[in-house]
């Protein structure tokens, strides 16, 4: 199964044909978000509260939670909402959270690159990861912040020091270039976007977002003339969204509505819904690259297989043959960064 819909969401089950889990099955879950207060972290929030997997949904930032966990906690649904504000409380925020989603740290402005950002965020993410190490030390971390082909890395060496690295656990969170991918291609071909699925391999910046459109399905044909643009769009997506805000910040609403979707997923596997596959950006031995996305199957523990890439085309070899270097470095620069401090 592959499902882009948020199948435990309260509102989105009314429209959506979802699989539901019989109420005996189900098992109710504490999440936190760090960064809540922001662009992405309140509208994820809200999504969050009304999915239905959701017990306790915990609010972290370092301004403003109060506001927006006595706002959300007006809607009726059965996650309790509780609020931290402050370094000083990130560890009781982070406790026992089965959960951990991490929208924290500054956006782009017109013509910065992800990359630009890495100053700022890289300590913000290290930060993080230094209290999830000991606070919930077995949460699935699904990390939006970015340069996310440098955070990941960060993430991952942080907890590596402190012992409670499970790289089965971690996940880069590029379920919106899915989105953008399916989007694109759905409108180009006149299908109903609920139909389509595409894997999106890679990183999640510029020329390292591969779309796979040849594994497109249902199977979709593009003349070749359309193919380049088609991708350079996708790649480009985060670009346009950055522009058209000019200046004020980049993609927050259909990123938290693809957080809300990826997360969604991580709480089906826990809770042993089978068959869950999203692609993501993880620890990975499918190429050159030490971190790598693809399609994954998730289970209890986290990833339960990597299902690796499938057959390219030759261009979409040749394009993967130039990300991977890009990645590399990417990589390097995050571990460099928490072992060379
Ligand atoms: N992975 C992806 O596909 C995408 C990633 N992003 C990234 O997500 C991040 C957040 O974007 P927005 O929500 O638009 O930014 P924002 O500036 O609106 O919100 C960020 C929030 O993080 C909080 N924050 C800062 N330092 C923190 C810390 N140490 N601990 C906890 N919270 C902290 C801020 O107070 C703020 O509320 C950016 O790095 C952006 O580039 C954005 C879109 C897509
Ligand atoms: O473009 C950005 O800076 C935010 C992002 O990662 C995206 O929208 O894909």
């Amino acid at each position: 199964m592959w499902s882009r819909s948020i199948a435990s969401s309260k509102i989105l089950n009314v429209t959506r044909n979802v699989q539901q889990l019989n109420v005996s099955q189900q098992r109710n879950f504490r999440v936190a978000v760090a960064g809540a207060s922001g662009g992405i972290g309140q509208p994820l929030s809200l999504l969050l509260k009304i999915n239905n997997l959701v017990k306790t949904l915990v609010l972290y930032d370092v301004q403003n939670t109060a506001g927006v966990a006595a706002d959300l906690s007006h809607i009726p649904t059965q996650a309790k909402v509780l609020h931290f504000t402050g370094a000083e409380n990130m560890s009781a925020a982070l406790k026992g959270a089965e959960v951990l989603v991490i929208p924290a740290g500054v956006p782009r402005k017109p013509g910065m690159t992800r990359d630009d950002l890495f100053n700022t965020n890289a300590s913000i993410v290290a930060s993080i990861a230094e209290v999830a190490a000991k606070s919930c030390p077995k949460a699935m971390v699904a990390i939006i912040s970015n340069p996310v082909n440098s955070t990941v890395p960060i993430f991952s060496e942080v907890l590596k020091k402190h012992g409670a690295y499970d790289p089965k656990r971690i996940f880069g969170v590029t379920t919106l270039d899915v989105e953008r991918a399916v989007t694109f291609v759905a409108e180009m071909k006149s299908l109903n976007p609920d139909s389509v699925n595409i894997p999106v391999i890679g990183g999640h910046a510029g020329t390292t977002i591969l779309p796979i459109i040849s594994q497109a399905t249902p199977k979709v044909s593009i003349d070749k003339d359309k193919l380049a643009p088609l991708i350079a769009r996708i790649q480009d997506a985060g670009t346009e969204v950055v522009k058209a805000k000019a200046g004020a910040g980049s993609a927050t609403l259909s990123m938290a509505y693809s957080a809300a979707r990826f997360t969604d997923s991580l709480l089906q596997a826990l809770s042993g819904t089978p068959n869950i596959v999203e692609c993501a950006y993880v620890k990975s031995d499918v190429t050159e690259a030490k971190y790598f996305a693809n399609p994954l199957l998730l289970g209890k523990d986290g990833i339960q297989q990597n299902l690796g890439i499938g057959t390219l085309t030759p261009y979409e070899k040749e394009l993967l043959d130039k990300a991977v270097p890009q990645l590399v470095q990417n990589i390097k620069k995050g571990e460099d960064f928490v072992n060379k401090k």
